[in-house]
């Protein structure tokens, strides 16, 4: 792989991954195996336990990670470094409340910092058994790489203060440092997606209503500079409105969107890119193919 980033030292936010020449949107950055892997009961014992048998290298290289809860008498060093770099692996979403199984720190990975505004994705390649960093926009030669440690789709405040409590950090991203009008405008945005997003889940009857609250939350996120973040799954669902309705020319152009940025988010080998290629093909492969009327809904923008 052709190396595009280096380890710096950002202001602020002590070291992080700067691009070392222009990325371009879906270039794999990164695919790294885990240092340690842990499932959600890990300890301070389970970690000194995995770390016991790899390399006296990698060990240093551990104990050299940022650890947001030094001075932390409760937290003893190993267990404040996994707390701090531990990335999911496997399946999560913090919208539906749903956990990764296990998280791992990573020598490199681990160095991502966190934006608000992410232009990174991490996704977890279980057949690699690997962590993959996609871009998910054209990144310029010495931009920040940063990744989204949380929840994007809230107010300012509500993400700042969650991660503060998770990972002890006051969040200098470029959207946390919106001011006044920006901010408002911003805070409303975000807050208007996260409700659209839940309602579209409750449109499965309606799914003309389904895809026009798609097409609004897509111009909000763009809006919002957040087109790289869980577009798939929008686009996924307003394929999913028009399969049901049998209107198989909408459902290949919201489809080609899916798979188009599933490739660009985990990349063209990943599961769901394969899953949306098939029903680009083939709408009719999906199980709710005509499952109402007949109706002629629209495509993307
Ligand atoms: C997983 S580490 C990331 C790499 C870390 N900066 C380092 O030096 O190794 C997480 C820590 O990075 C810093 N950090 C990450 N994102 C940040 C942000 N948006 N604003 C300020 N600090 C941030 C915080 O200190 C946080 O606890």
């Amino acid at each position: 792989m052709d190396v595009s980033y280096s380890l710096q030292d950002v202001p602020g936010k002590g070291k992080g991954l700067v691009a070392s020449r222009a990325i371009s949107r879906g270039e794999l950055i990164l695919s790294e195996a885990p240092l340690i892997q842990q499932d959600r009961s890990y300890s301070n014992a389970s970690i000194l336990r995995a770390l016991a048998p790899v390399s006296e290298q990698q060990q240093r290289e551990y104990f050299s990670l940022a650890n947001a809860h030094k001075g932390n008498r409760s937290i003893p060093p190993p267990l404040g470094i996994f707390k701090t770099n531990a990335l999911p692996c496997g399946d999560h979403s913090v919208l539906e409340g749903s956990a990764a199984t296990h998280a791992a720190v990573f020598v490199l990975g681990s160095r991502f910092n966190s934006s608000c505004e992410p232009n990174v994705n991490n996704y977890w390649d279980a057949n690699l058994q690997k962590i993959t960093f996609w871009a998910t926009r054209d990144i310029a030669i010495g931009e920040e790489l940063c990744i989204s440690y949380g929840e994007c789709l809230a107010s300012r405040e509500a993400r700042r203060s969650r991660l503060k409590r998770l990972f002890g950090f006051d969040c200098t991203c470029v959207a946390c440092s919106r001011t006044g009008e920006d901010l408002t405008k911003s805070d409303e945005r975000r807050l208007e997606i996260a409700r659209l997003y839940e309602e579209i889940g409750q449109c499965g009857g309606a799914p003309a209503a389904g895809v026009r609250m798609v097409k609004r939350a897509l111009r909000l996120l763009e809006e919002e500079g957040l087109l790289g973040l869980s577009t798939a799954g929008l686009y996924y669902d307003a394929f999913q409105f028009c399969v049901s309705v049998a209107d198989s020319k909408n459902a290949k152009a919201w489809a080609s969107k899916a798979w188009d940025t599933y490739c660009a988010m985990r990349g063209p080998d990943s599961e769901a890119a394969k899953k949306m290629h098939k029903y680009l093909k083939d709408p009719r492969a999906h199980l709710a193919f005509g499952l109402y009327p007949r109706q002629k809904l629209s495509g993307p923008d």
